[in-house]
């Protein structure tokens, strides 16, 4: 595993780019440049923070219950949701949304840009818990831009003879003002299997609202949506390519209660997940010697 000492000698700049390590020796990144600050945990290669500096509040929502210790998912940010998304298909006990999320990344390049914008790139390390659960010669990287937008790539890459499967989710918790004044655009018209009961197939009709627990997979959709939240006075555009479904998530009071790591004062009130993925009928196919690569762009603008 890299050091602090030897992540901040190689790619340290300043305050601008900078590692430390907490109590838990969970090691975190956190960035400042001109158009936006930002902290991402190397465990799960999670992007916690990203707050581009014309923004008035947060962009991304994080538990103020969040835990951080190592093999368990942070509550809030970006989740990376693989090479599974939900319950393992044979192995119960295996961890929900794949080991992506609860493992250590490895840095590969951190740098200032020359538009003022900085990029990382992470992989996923090597490890026996990932050789157990998954017996493929593959790499994950995820490229990071963070500015103005917020862009990620995830890159899966077979490197051996046989074809594998993956589904994947970049698993993104937005702040919003009040969840029942916020809609999600861009979904009008889609399928979807409903979660919250037993995935029934239904068929989305205008735009996207809550008043309850919501757990839905829309499929076959490469549409941008849009978070709209009047309370905040502004929308969050979610553009994606290589992604072929959408998943939508509020847990609402019983399920929050359950989970509970989702913050004090009715903290799941003010979070959406609105997740970029392929999952479901969706889930990806890379044959030996190619790659595939979910992208998504995260951006503001003023209501
Ligand atoms: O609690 P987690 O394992 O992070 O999962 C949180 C949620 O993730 C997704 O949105 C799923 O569709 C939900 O069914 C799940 O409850």
């Amino acid at each position: 595993m890299q050091s602090i000492h030897e992540l901040n000698a190689r790619y340290g700049v300043g305050h601008k780019i900078h590692f430390s390590a907490d109590l838990n020796g969970l090691v975190t990144l956190e960035i400042e440049n001109p158009h936006a600050t930002a902290k991402v945990a190397l465990q799960g290669g999670h992007v916690m923070r990203w707050n581009p500096r014309h923004a008035e509040a947060p962009v991304l929502w994080l538990s103020d219950q969040a835990r951080f210790v190592a093999g368990r998912s942070i509550r809030g940010g970006v989740p990376v949701c693989w090479p599974w998304f939900g319950p393992h298909s044979t192995d119960e006990t295996l961890c929900p949304h794949g080991f992506a999320r609860v493992v250590p990344w490895e840095v590969v390049e951190a740098k200032p840009e020359p538009d003022n914008t900085t990029s990382l790139v992470l992989k996923l390390s090597e490890s026996r818990q990932v050789e157990n659960q998954w017996p493929y010669d593959c790499e994950l990287v995820l490229t990071i831009n963070i500015g103005p937008v917020l862009s990620m790539a995830l890159t899966t890459t077979n490197h051996g003879n046989v074809p594998f499967v993956i589904g994947e989710a970049l698993h993104t918790y937005f702040q919003v003002s009040d969840i029942e004044v916020v809609r999600v655009l861009g979904l009008d018209h889609v399928e979807y299997e409903d979660k919250v009961e037993d995935y029934m197939l239904k068929r989305q009709s205008g735009d996207v609202t809550f008043n309850d627990e919501v757990d839905r997979v829309y499929l076959n959709t490469q549409s941008t949506c849009i978070l709209e939240d009047p309370g905040l006075r502004r929308r969050i555009i979610i553009e994606k390519s290589g992604s072929n479904s959408t998943v939508v998530w509020t847990p609402w009071e019983r399920k929050a209660a359950e989970i509970g790591d989702l913050g004090s004062h009715y903290g799941w009130r003010s979070m959406v997940c609105v997740e970029t993925s392929n999952v479901r009928s969706n889930v990806v196919t890379v044959e030996p010697g190619s790659s595939h690569t979910l992208n998504v762009q995260y951006s503001t603008e003023s209501l």
